[in-house]
């Protein structure tokens, strides 16, 4: 049976690259993946979009119960949410198990990309993830164990990857 290792948490705005460099990493060191967005989205059976609805502070509480559940697995690449620095105690569920990797992504590089149509944070506008990430930087600061930048082609990042995913195992 293969050892058991530690879960890769990454985090980051949203659009930054975390389910492209996290499934890739995933297949490089034969760990699981899991995105905790869709985690919620199955658990409850409906869309974030619509969780929302019913207001952001009821998305949080969603979001930490199932960090909770998901930071008891390990060997797995955790892909989260772009908020969930917002709650210290989801950072501390996700490091009782896990190291946390930043994925730092020019907002310029997101802005070109993203879908804001299933994105109730940005719904006013993309415009709106430059404040996001003034009021964020200072908590993917706080909280991340590595740091990528993804400014170059995916092959690149993953390169940069595994030269911090050698660090850690
Ligand atoms: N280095 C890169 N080169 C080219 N395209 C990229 C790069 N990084 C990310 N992308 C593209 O940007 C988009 C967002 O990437 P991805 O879905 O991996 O981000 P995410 O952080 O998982 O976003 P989400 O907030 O939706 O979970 C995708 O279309 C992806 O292909
Ligand atoms: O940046 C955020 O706060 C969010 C990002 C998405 O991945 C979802 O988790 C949700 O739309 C909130
Ligand atoms: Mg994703």
């Amino acid at each position: 049976m293969e050892k058991e290792s530690k879960n890769i948490v990454l985090i980051g705005m949203p659009g930054c690259g975390k389910t492209s460099i996290g499934k890739n990493l995933a297949e490089q060191l034969k760990m699981n993946f899991i995105d905790v967005d869709e985690y919620i989205e199955q658990k409850m059976q409906i869309s974030i979009p619509e969780i929302f609805k019913q207001g952001e502070e009821h998305f949080r509480k969603i979001e930490t119960r199932c960090i909770e559940e998901l930071s008891k697995l390990s060997s797995t690449i955790i892909s989260t949410g772009g908020g969930v620095v917002k709650s210290p105690l989801n950072i501390e569920f996700l490091k009782e198990n896990g190291i946390i990797i930043f994925i730092n992504r020019p907002l310029e590089n997101i802005v070109n990309d993203i879908d804001i149509g299933v994105r109730p944070l940005l719904a006013d506008g993309k415009e709106k993830i430059f404040k996001l990430y003034q009021d964020r930087i200072g908590l993917y600061n706080k909280y991340k164990d590595y740091e990528i930048i993804n400014d170059s082609s995916l092959e690149n990042v993953m390169e940069k990857m595994s030269e911090i995913s050698q660090k850690i195992s």
